[in-house]
């Protein structure tokens, strides 16, 4: 059995995956970490929306309409293969996960919170896919927070994506990873 803290030390961002298709309970079991989250005033501030197959068009169209923006100086055939790589960014993985923030408008929720909690989410969701052998990394960038992409997920108000996360069966050998010790990231006041 694979202790916690080897689960936790062990996750790293896995950008290269194999195009195979990853078992619906695996991405199920993952979502069901990610709901464990904790979360104040228990107002469960997140959603979903799991992308596979022609599902990834959504997220690609995003991509290309966004960057589709900052194009005007390139001719129709640069800008004809730059759409198609953005659109291509989507099929990185064979399940893109979009984690959403969904912030509660009840009295005394603070949105930093509500943020908070949907981060926490995110890393719950990214130590099970590691736990489960899969593959994962949380992107995000400016076209997550825009609110182009916003429209493309029909997210409303307060509504925001915290991450696109892609996953898959790894097909990359990560370096090792590297931290800084906590004990050097933390101060003891002690009586
Ligand atoms: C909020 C957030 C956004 C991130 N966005 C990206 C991203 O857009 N592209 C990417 O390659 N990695 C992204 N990452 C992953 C980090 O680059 C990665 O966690 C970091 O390099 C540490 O590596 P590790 O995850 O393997 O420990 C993001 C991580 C977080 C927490």
């Amino acid at each position: 059995m694979v202790s916690l803290e080897e689960i936790i030390r062990g996750r790293r961002s896995i950008g290269k995956v194999k195009n195979e298709p990853v078992p619906k309970e695996l991405i199920e079991k993952m979502i069901e970490a990610a709901v464990w989250a904790p979360n104040h005033f228990a107002t469960e501030p997140w959603k979903f929306v799991v992308m596979t197959g022609e599902g990834r068009r959504v997220l690609g169209q995003a991509y290309a309409d966004i960057a589709a923006d900052t194009m005007q100086e390139l001719s129709e055939e640069e800008r004809a293969l730059r759409l198609e790589k953005e659109v291509a960014k989507a099929y990185r993985s064979p399940v893109v996960i979009a984690a959403v923030c969904v912030p509660s408008d009840a009295p005394r929720v603070d949105a930093r919170e509500e943020l908070a909690a949907a981060h926490a989410a995110v890393q719950n969701l990214l130590l099970m896919a590691h736990a489960s052998g899969l593959g994962a990394v949380w992107r995000t960038g400016d076209p997550a927070y825009h609110p182009k992409m916003k429209a493309a997920f029909g997210l409303a108000g307060r509504e925001q994506i915290v991450g696109l996360i892609y996953v898959g069966y790894p097909d990359m050998q990560p370096s090792a990873g590297k931290r800084v010790p906590g004990t050097e990231k933390t101060a003891w006041l002690e009586g």
